[in-house]
């Protein structure tokens, strides 16, 4: 586990050299921008000046491997610095509702004229057009919206939204991050930028589209929670085991199906056939009874080496230290002992490295970072007497 690389294979990543501006926001763009980070490009986040209460409030978590450049946009100074910076930069993932960049004189028109190969990347939850485009909202209201909401959650029981990680970081952040990185592969060809609109509604709604997709087949043509794959299914279940931890079932092939009855002590002739919709509810309560008499350790002991589709469910701890997760070293630890996972795929040439280093402080990198894109340290001395920029101030983050 905790592997570490070298730094020629950081040098080597597959998004080396692309220059990223990411403005700082809640869950989904930081996601998207600690991907790309992880996967080599050079991120920026361009945080609010930590004076602001917004900045103190902020807790950005996925800042692996970013930078942190403290800017008030609000100040026309600060918003020329913005448009600079997007001179040399090749991608802009932004944040806001619809609305919030043009008010800063900082929209796509403005940024792509000067720029033409900036990728704009506009990461909201209903987009940049319609009815709810400029209202607020957060990972259950795009999830509601986009139909996925509804399919989710136990039978007779209300819809069950599963934590943020649907809109804001499946549907959101890394589709978010798929746009960009198509949009870099499109811009090698025409040499030109573009925006992207990544509304989470749509995101989300685009990986259910195997949902969409499948409704003639009649896997979901009964009430939520009664289907094949939403609990409905004896075989597709999490059941509780007698120390109270919990084992996952998804046994759906009759070959992988006959192999769970088999390791659970029962006889297949002597149950209904295994699509028996009917007897689904009772074959459920027969499972439960069984899982209910040994330990998660024991029922692992008897299916990890077959083909019957069960795994323990396991806290965050345990998959840190499971024998598989490590074999593979999925979990990463950096120089402050935080574990992680890994980032994923894993590509065989060039391959994610993620930074070990702490999360950047907020305005830790201000003057590097413009000194980098070009500015002199003159400009940057007015800029800090004008508050437009914040250098480094450890006290922030603490
Ligand atoms: C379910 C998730 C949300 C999870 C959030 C949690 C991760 C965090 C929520 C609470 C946090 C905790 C809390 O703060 C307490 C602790 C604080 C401590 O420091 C850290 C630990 C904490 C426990 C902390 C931990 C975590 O951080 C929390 C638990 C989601 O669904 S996230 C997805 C949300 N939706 C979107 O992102 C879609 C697009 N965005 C929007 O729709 C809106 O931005 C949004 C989210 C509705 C917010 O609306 P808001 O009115 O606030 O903003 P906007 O309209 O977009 O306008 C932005 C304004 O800000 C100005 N601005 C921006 N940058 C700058 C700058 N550099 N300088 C100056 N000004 C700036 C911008 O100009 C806009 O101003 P105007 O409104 O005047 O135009």
């Amino acid at each position: 586990m905790y592997g570490r690389s070298t730094a020629a294979q950081a040098a080597a990543m597959a998004l080396s050299g692309v220059r990223v501006l990411e403005l700082a926001g809640l869950a989904p763009a930081p996601l998207c921008g600690m991907i790309l980070a992880d996967f080599g490009a050079q991120v920026v986040r361009v945080d609010r000046p930590s004076r602001s209460a917004a900045a103190l409030a902020h807790g950005d978590v996925q800042a692996r491997g970013k930078r942190s450049l403290a800017l008030d946009l609000k100040q026309p100074q600060g918003a020329a610095v913005l448009r600079r910076l997007c001179g040399a930069a090749d991608v802009l993932i932004e944040p806001f509702r619809h609305g919030v960049m043009e008010r800063l004189g900082l929209g796509p028109e403005v940024l792509l004229q000067e720029n033409p190969r900036l990728i704009y990347a506009r990461l909201t939850g209903f987009g940049q057009t319609g009815k709810y485009a400029k209202s607020a909202g957060h990972d259950i209201n795009y999830l509601a919206l986009s139909g996925v909401l509804s399919k989710l959650g136990r039978k007779n029981e209300n819809p069950y939204a599963p934590v943020n990680l649907l809109a804001d970081f499946a549907g959101g952040g890394v589709m978010c991050a798929l746009g960009i990185v198509i949009a870099l592969f499109e811009r090698a060809r025409s040499g030109r930028g573009q925006v992207i609109d990544a509304s989470m509604v749509e995101g989300v709604a685009y990986l259910s589209s195997f949902l969409w997709k499948s409704q003639n087949l009649g896997l979901w043509s009964q009430p939520r929670g009664e289907n094949l794959l939403d609990s409905g299914a004896p075989f597709y279940e999490i059941y509780r085991t007698s120390d109270g931890k919990f084992v996952a079932v998804g046994a759906i092939e009759p070959k992988f199906y006959n192999q769970l009855i088999k390791g659970l002590g029962l006889n297949l002739d002597e149950l209904p056939s295994q699509m028996s919709f009917s007897h689904w509810p009772e074959m459920k309560k027969k499972f439960a009874s069984v899982f209910a008499q040994k330990t998660q350790a024991e029922w692992c002991s008897v299916f990890d080496s077959t083909d019957a589709c069960v795994t323990p469910v396991l806290s965050f701890e345990d998959a840190a230290s499971h024998q598989h997760n490590k074999e593979r070293n999925s979990f990463i630890k950096n120089d402050e002992e935080e574990i992680s996972p890994r980032p994923a795929p894993v590509l065989s040439r060039t391959p994610a490295v993620p930074s070990c280093k702490r999360d950047p402080f907020i305005g830790e990198h201000t003057e590097e970072i413009l000194l980098e894109y070009g500015f002199t340290k003159q400009e940057i001395d007015k800029l800090y007497s004008d508050k437009a920029i914040e250098l480094k101030d450890l006290k922030a983050n603490l």
